[in-house]
């Protein structure tokens, strides 16, 4: 099945009340998005139907007539699925499948859908098969005779097909299976973390909407470590959430230092409520970070949309008091002025010609460094191991051994300023 495209119909929801929210999403970006969605879910799609109305329609989400006129529209296209722009209730979508004919799903568990296909740790796919149960529970009288005959493909994937028609018993058991699974998973996570702590290592997190360049800029990072080697890169790709699960690599600053660089998954717009709590537990990572990259896609029309919803998730994580530098991502493909606040640290890169990566790195060591120092130390011999130290883990501009001890040109931070002050000559 998952070879066959399926041909999908997108219908979206224009509400049109005086009620609307005046920083509601337009519908045409949100119909880009759930295009966007579609194709992530590997469907091919067909053409995006609008309708303007005060307010949804109870039973039917929009109007009936709409929905008898799509069902006309499906078949002379030979449509496999419609999926609706908003999360339906079971009625809802008993009622459109019940005129339509064909598989109707709602935006939701397209999402999950994908979440799915793309989870990788264990912790991840528990996540996701928590968000479908939940969404499924409410839902199952609804999936009768249509999902059964329709089999599997978009929507269904993840659980299978067979635990969807299991009693209602049986998924609140699963459930709390999961959940008890979960609070292992994170004990786990929570030794790992500690253990990370203990190394000391500054940690830089990368947040950001999908597709902003997170992941590519993570390999641009983890590029000046020592040890990098091309297997190290994280999975990036011009695909909706291609990255599910927190990556933890490191990376080297200008002066030498090593620090931790976190990828993280990307944000959307309408996100299903039980993915944004299951996320939440996966970027708990964030909260440990010592500096936050806000990564965001110039290049795309509504990126001042895509910033504020990442920074509702930030405001959500409680991690607004972190630093963070804004990074307008994809200049190469600017043609226009993007207008950054004046208070804002911001910088402007491009992963793809390696513009300004060299600025973002002194920009990410002034950050969780501090102030720095550059001095002329004078070691001697009898502390060689000190010379040692200070050449393995700093940047060593120049030394010479002369008769009473090495000189050594070096940039210091704040902290091996005072540990090494007795050596400092200018
Ligand atoms: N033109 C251009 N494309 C870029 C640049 N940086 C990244 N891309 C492309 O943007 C697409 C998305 O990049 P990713 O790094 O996967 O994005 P992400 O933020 O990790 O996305 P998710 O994991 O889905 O949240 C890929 O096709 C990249 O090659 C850039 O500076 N310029
Ligand atoms: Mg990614």
């Amino acid at each position: 099945m998952d070879n066959v495209r399926e041909k999908v119909l997108l219908v979206g929801l224009n509400i049109t009340n005086v009620f609307r929210k005046k920083d509601d999403i337009e519908i045409d970006v949100s119909m880009d998005e759930l295009e966007e969605l579609a194709k992530a879910a590997g469907a091919e799609v067909v053409d995006k139907v609008i309708q303007n109305r005060q307010s949804r329609d109870a039973a039917f989400y929009i109007g009936k007539g709409k929905a008898e006129e799509i069902k006309a529209y499906c078949e002379s296209l030979d449509i496999d699925i419609v999926i609706f722009n908003d999360e339906l209730s079971g009625a809802q979508m008993r009622n459109l499948e019940e005129i339509i004919g064909i598989k109707v799903i709602d935006r939701t568990a397209l999402i999950l859908d994908i979440f799915a296909q793309r989870a990788l740790s264990k912790e991840g796919k528990l996540q996701v098969e928590l968000a479908q149960l939940k969404y499924r529970l409410p839902r199952l009288s609804g999936l009768g005779k249509e999902m059964s005959r329709t089999g599997a493909g978009i929507g269904t994937r993840g659980p299978g097909e067979q635990k969807l028609e299991i009693d209602k018993r049986h998924i609140l058991n699963r459930i709390s299976d999961i959940k008890r699974e979960l609070r292992e998973v994170k004990k786990n996570r929570e030794v790992q973390r500690s253990q990370r702590l203990k190394s000391n290592l500054p940690i830089v997190a990368l947040v950001g909407y999908t597709n902003a360049g997170k992941s590519t800029l993570t390999n641009e990072l983890i590029k000046t470590h020592k040890e990098y080697s091309e297997d190290k890169n994280v999975f990036s790709k011009d695909m909706l959430f291609a990255t599910l699960d927190i990556t933890l690599r490191k990376a080297l600053l200008p002066n030498k230092r090593e620090f931790l660089v976190v990828d993280t998954v990307g944000f959307v717009s309408k996100l299903p409520h039980d993915l944004v709590e299951a996320f939440k537990a996966t970027l708990e990572e964030v909260k440990y970070a010592d500096l936050i990259l806000h990564v965001v896609d110039a290049s795309n029309k509504n990126y001042d949309l895509q910033i504020n919803t990442t920074l509702e998730v930030l405001r959500e994580l409680k991690v607004l008091e972190t630093p963070i530098i804004t990074v307008f991502n994809k200049v190469d493909k600017l043609n226009y002025e993007v207008n950054a606040k004046k208070d804002e640290d911001v910088v402007f890169i491009s992963c793809k010609t390696g513009y300004n990566i060299d600025l973002l790195l002194e920009k990410i060591q002034n950050k969780i460094m501090g102030n720095l120092y550059n001095v002329t130390l004078l070691i001697p011999y009898n502390k060689g191991d000190i010379f040692n130290t200070i050449k393995n883990k700093t940047n060593v501009e120049r030394f010479e051994y002369k008769e009473n001890g090495i000189y050594v040109e070096v940039i210091l931070d704040e902290e091996d300023y005072g540990r090494y002050k007795e050596y400092i000559l200018i």
